[in-house]
């Protein structure tokens, strides 16, 4: 049995006023936002390895990053794809690759989300052992809308929305083979593993996450991420 995890950052940061540095790159006190990720990982004991999928032109910067991190589980640098879908097949595949006979749980997560907790991690794995799969999610604490030709149609019940978060874990297998199906069938829109595995009939199951576990895609993502970690190097909130 390993517990691997798949971390995609193909991204070019589009949505980072398409910053010359892709935002997985972007900094925080000398370190860089998917080292950080990287590092939650790696300090997790549960982890055995993990797989990194990361724009083809940036992976000898990514390896020195690494090697001066002294990280020790990424055994694997693959190029990313177009799509994040695509990033994640090129990571699952060279994890198939290096444990080919072993009974594999996989953790899929974005390089930009570097407040993931290890508390969430191990959540994801016990999930996955147990019932076969884990999102990571938190409540709904906004209403969420449906919009058609310009107008809202549809208001959901809050009570019962969930925002998806990562890591999103399952069993190796189970979720190439249904990037493997995708592929054969020409679907290529999906927006994450959870969409792939739920259109081809697996049951997700929600595990509980922390707000703070932020995507950070747009500059205001990155001013959150420095304000979380500077509130928490103060201590938190304090009483008056
Ligand atoms: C996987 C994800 O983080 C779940 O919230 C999200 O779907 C990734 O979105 P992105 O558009 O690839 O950044």
């Amino acid at each position: 049995m390993k517990r691997i995890a798949v971390i995609f950052a193909g991204g070019v940061g589009a949505r980072m006023n398409n910053s010359k540095t892709p935002k997985q790159f972007l900094e925080w006190n000398g370190r860089p936002i998917l080292i950080q990720t990287l590092d939650v990982f790696e300090q997790t004991d549960l982890i055995d390895a993990i797989v990194l999928a990361c724009k083809a032109e940036w992976i000898d910067h990514t390896k020195n990053l690494i090697k001066e991190a002294g990280l020790q589980k990424v055994l694997s640098i693959v190029p990313g794809g177009e799509s994040a879908l695509d990033s994640q097949y090129n990571g699952l595949a060279e994890a198939k690759c290096l444990f080919p006979n072993e009974d594999v749980t996989v953790l899929i997560h974005d390089g930009v989300r570097p407040l993931v907790d290890k508390e969430t991690i191990e959540r994801n794995i016990e999930s996955v052992e147990t019932k076969g799969s884990a999102i990571t999610v938190t409540p709904a604490i906004e209403t969420v809308m449906v919009t058609d030709n310009g107008s809202i149609n549809r208001i959901l019940n809050r009570s019962e929305c969930l925002m998806a978060k990562a890591p999103q874990s399952f069993k190796l297998d189970d979720i190439l083979s249904v990037h493997d199906r995708a592929k054969v069938e020409g679907i290529h829109d999906f927006i994450d593993s959870a969409s792939m595995m739920m259109h081809y009939g697996y049951t997700l199951y929600p595990v509980l996450g922390e707000t703070e576990n932020i995507k950070i895609t747009t500059p205001s993502d990155y001013y959150m991420f420095t304000g979380i970690i500077k509130n928490r190097e103060l201590g938190g909130l304090q009483d008056e």
